[in-house]
């Protein structure tokens, strides 16, 4: 089988006067249904990391892979449309449309990809947000919801497209102890349930030793 995603020696280097090596030689490779933490100290470049897995920068050097495909020819519009269905993004911070109803936020990447018509985005965006026990909240905007909620709307955004891939950035890191256990649980749930891979950044070492595995990143390697 091959994977999901796969790197060689992926390098990024931000070309400076004095160049900064954010991320260095990473070779790895993550399967389907893997449940994998990326773990390292503060500026270590796990961000970085996964902003080169999630085809949001590019590497200067090295290789990536993304559903058996060569990332490295693709236009950005190719690169967006891969983002748009192969993968779903959750940051630290919610990143939601302040104007927008929770729905809405949802129904946004899928009216990018243009796959389904209008009512049945609709209708995806309220059945993946009552999954996440939003049922009641659907028509509320960001600012009606708790920091907890807002992250689940943030990750029922995340799966709108169905994408096999979820990349987090230190999903749980902004919210409270109970809300960070419902996230986590949801996203465990998301692997064991519904198949789906989810990479997630986290500074929470107990977390990490509940995931299937880690990468532990060091000066923007592997360590
Ligand atoms: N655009 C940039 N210009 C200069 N330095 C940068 C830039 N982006 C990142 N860095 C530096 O590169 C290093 C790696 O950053 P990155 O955010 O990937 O680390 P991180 O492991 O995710 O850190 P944290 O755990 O604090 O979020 C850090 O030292 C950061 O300050």
């Amino acid at each position: 089988m091959s994977a999901l995603i796969e790197t060689e020696k992926l390098t990024r280097v931000l070309p400076e006067t004095v160049p900064v090596t954010l991320v260095k030689d990473i070779t790895l490779a993550i399967n389907e249904r893997e449940f994998v933490a990326v773990t390292g100290p503060s500026g270590s470049g796990k961000s970085s990391l996964l902003y080169l897995l999630g085809l949001l920068d590019r590497p200067t050097a090295g290789t990536l892979t993304i559903g058996g495909r060569d990332a490295e020819p693709m236009n950005e519009r190719e690169r967006a449309r891969t983002r748009l269905s192969m993968l779903g993004f959750v940051f630290q911070f919610h990143f939601l449309l302040p104007e927008f109803t929770a729905r809405e936020n949802v129904e946004i990447p899928m009216r990018k990809l243009g796959r389904l018509a209008r009512p049945q985005m609709r209708e995806r965006a309220g059945e993946l947000l009552s999954s996440l026990g939003l049922g009641e909240h659907l028509d509320k905007r960001p600012d009606q919801l708790s920091g907890g909620q807002r992250q689940r709307v943030a990750v029922a955004r995340s799966l709108a497209n169905d994408p096999p891939l979820i990349l987090a950035d230190e999903p749980t890191g902004s919210l409270d102890s109970k809300s960070s256990e419902q996230v986590f649980a949801i996203l465990e749930n998301l692997v064991r349930e519904g198949g789906k891979t989810v990479v997630a950044v986290t500074h929470d070492l107990d977390m990490a030793a509940r995931m299937d595995r880690r990468i532990h990143i060091v000066d923007g390697k592997i360590g």
